[in-house]
């Protein structure tokens, strides 16, 4: 593996050397991955756009009062589980603003109105419905999370997930993307992975490219994200995601990370991770598939037949032929996985025994290879 010393060098690098760094990140995904390149069929169920964090990138948040700014009915939640069971999604993404209620009187009234004081014990009741109503699992990335709200919510769903974003306090000065963001101060985040690691809850995170971090303070966001695994096992799979400006945000005119760039941090990505680390980069916020995987990427995220991506809701999802195409013509196989990774899938500490027994059906559905489903 790589050493934080050599990553450091690595700033910058391009043309011939870049290419000899994407095709080391390449043989290790080799070792490991075969020539599999996964996604998972899902559907996005953004629960809350009310949010009381305020990040320079975001549009999924809403503020009080506007159109957008909603909790979704219970009834709302299954009608899009219901349907992406028709067409075949195994996952429920839940995908949802922060501690809204600690800071809008909205949000405390829609809850109310629902039965609920927190927004995590709205979400936690979400995620039972889906289980005794449907045969998807769901994910849940709803942010930082206290010990409490993790063991809540660990019996109620297959993963869950948080990006730490950056390791960089710069960022939430004034100005910074994270100004004003509690739950992006880097403590709060790191918190929340130890926490999910100490209650062994499969977990997935990541880093958002070119927020304003260097190229440092990247490395060591990866190291940190990495020391964490080597302690507790529970990261199961790491995203770099391009940061994509949007009109009307604070950042709508920040500079958006180059694919060489990209090329670069998921290379040294490959190399600074533990190998059993799946490395992660969406699909739908670039078009250079080909790229990506000559990087070294082993899977491509959360893809929908159904919802779009709500956070970027102008990526429209790539079609999976033309996908398919892309990874057949780099010697990849496209398949399908679930929102819990085969080596996790009989760890009995990471996986519940309700969730077990909901495991075993999912993975006799058609479409999921054999080697994904060692439950079954
Ligand atoms: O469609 C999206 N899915 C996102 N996902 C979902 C992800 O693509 C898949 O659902 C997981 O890989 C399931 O295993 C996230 C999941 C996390 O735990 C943390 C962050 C993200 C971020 C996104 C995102 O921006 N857009
Ligand atoms: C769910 C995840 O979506 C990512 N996210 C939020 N806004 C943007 C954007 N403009 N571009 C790219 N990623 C974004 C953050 O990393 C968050 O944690
Ligand atoms: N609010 C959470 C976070 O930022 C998840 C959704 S972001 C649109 O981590
Ligand atoms: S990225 Fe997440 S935490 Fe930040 S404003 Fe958007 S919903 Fe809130």
């Amino acid at each position: 593996m790589l050493s934080r010393h050599s990553a450091l060098a690595l700033q910058g690098v391009s043309g011939g050397e870049l290419e000899d760094l994407c095709a080391q990140a390449v043989q290790l995904r080799k070792q490991h991955y075969g020539e599999r390149l996964t996604y998972s069929r899902k559907v996005f169920v953004p629960l809350t756009t009310l949010c009381r964090d305020d990040c320079g990138y975001c549009t999924f948040v809403q503020r009080p009062g506007s159109p957008g700014a909603k909790v979704m009915t219970p009834a709302e939640v299954m009608e899009v589980v219901q349907q992406g069971q028709q067409l075949g999604c195994k996952e429920v993404l839940f995908s949802l603003g922060e501690k809204p209620e600690r800071r809008y009187q909205q949000a405390r009234d829609a809850l109310a109105a629902l039965g609920y004081q927190r927004m995590t014990d709205y979400l936690a009741a979400c995620c039972d419905q889906v289980l005794e109503q449907s045969s998807l699992m769901p994910h849940v990335n709803a942010g930082t999370l206290d010990e409490d709200e993790l063991r809540l919510l660990k019996p109620r769903c297959l993963s869950m997930g948080m990006m730490l974003e950056t390791m960089s306090r710069r960022l939430l000065q004034k100005g910074g993307a994270h100004y004003a963001c509690p739950d992006k101060v880097p403590l709060q985040r790191i918190r929340t992975l130890e926490r999910a690691g100490r209650l062994q809850v499969p977990f997935t995170t990541g880093i958002l490219i070119g927020i304003g971090e260097t190229w440092d303070e990247r490395i060591d966001s990866l190291l940190l994200i990495n020391r964490l695994h080597a302690e507790y096992g529970h990261i199961q799979e790491v995203i770099i995601q391009n940061f994509c400006a949007k009109p009307g945000t604070p950042m709508a005119n920040y500079p958006e990370p180059s694919l060489e760039e990209m090329l670069r941090t998921l290379a040294v990505a490959r190399l600074l991770l533990h190998p059993s680390i799946s490395l992660q980069a969406p699909p739908n916020l670039q078009q250079r598939y080909g790229h990506y995987i000559q990087a070294g990427i082993n899977d491509w995220g959360g893809i929908s037949p159904l919802t779009r991506d709500y956070i970027n809701p102008e990526k429209a999802w790539p079609q999976l032929e033309l996908l398919a195409a892309a990874c057949a013509e780099q010697g990849c196989l496209l398949e399908e996985r679930l929102a819990l990774y085969p080596a996790y899938q009989q760890q009995p500490g990471f996986v519940e025994a309700a969730v077990q027994a909901r495991l075993a059906p999912l993975c006799r559905a058609d479409g999921l290879a054999q080697h994904q489903c060692l439950a079954s």
